[in-house]
């Protein structure tokens, strides 16, 4: 039985002390994570101090990028090695606006995912389509080969540690979110191709979350899924009110 992960991903959002009002606001209601892993994403420049505000709550802090080497030249980078020393638990990887604007490529998000391992954090990885690929009927292979990149290298116990965002890019942010069918047949490509990858006790494993469009009201909808394990959610991840909702409809 997988366990449920909701994760927000605020994106570019929130000043420092909005960011510290949100985490006095939900910390004391956040569910248990003997039910549900709740998660919260964050500009890196808070997640020191949202590190220590989360600090015996039931909330983990995730960052939304990480270089892949561990430390050196690399002007303006986020080092996967103080991730780890701030006590991050999750990165979230690949996204496709990081994709998109800043030209990351399957090769990249692969070294990024054994950076984060490497520094003892839990790698999101990000994949989907755009609307064109999907009128097109190549979403299947297209997710494969991303997965297929992203999981070069890794061992067993890795993968089968790891969280999959399955977020078809033409439903982030536009209110289009996909139908519970169309994003769970999805979520089981990407758990067939780690069974292809690995073996079957992996695939059973490995957690996947459909990203796109969620809400306190569609929440529900996709958790019904056997595929879907968990959502990555931006726009209603923002605010206490909708965040908590999100996870009192999961646990
Ligand atoms: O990109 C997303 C989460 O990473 C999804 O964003 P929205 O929930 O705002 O559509």
């Amino acid at each position: 039985m997988r366990k449920p992960i909701i994760a927000g991903n605020w994106k570019m959002n929130k000043t420092a002390e909005e960011a510290h009002a949100f985490i006095e606001a939900v910390k004391n209601k956040i569910p248990s994570n003997d039910n549900v892993d709740s998660v919260v994403g964050a500009p890196t420049l808070f997640l020191e101090k949202m590190v220590e505000d989360t600090k015996g709550t039931e909330l983990k802090v995730a960052a939304q990028n990480s270089y892949f080497e561990d430390s050196g030249a690399f002007t303006g980078e986020v080092s996967p090695y103080a991730l780890g020393e701030l006590g991050v638990d999750y990165v979230i990887l690949g996204h496709s606006e990081r994709r998109e604007y800043f030209h990351e490529t399957d090769e990249d998000v692969n070294k990024k995912v054994h950076a984060v391992f490497r520094n003892g954090m839990t790698p999101i990885v990000c994949c989907g389509e755009t609307l064109e690929q999907r009128e097109a009927g190549e979403t299947a292979e297209w997710i494969k080969g991303q997965i297929t990149n992203a999981l070069k290298d890794l061992t067993e116990g890795q993968v089968s540690n790891l969280v999959i965002a399955y977020e078809p890019i033409w439903a982030i942010g536009t209110g289009k979110s996909s139908s519970a069918e169309e994003a769970d047949e999805t979520c089981g490509v990407v758990r067939e191709t780690v069974a292809d990858l690995y073996n079957r006790a992996v695939s059973d494993a490995v957690r996947i979350q459909y990203g796109g469009s969620v809400k306190p009201e569609n929440i529900a909808e996709y958790m019904a899924k056997d595929n879907i394990d968990g959502a990555l959610v931006g726009g209603a991840s923002l605010e206490p009110e909708s965040f908590l909702k999100l996870l009192e409809a999961v646990k």
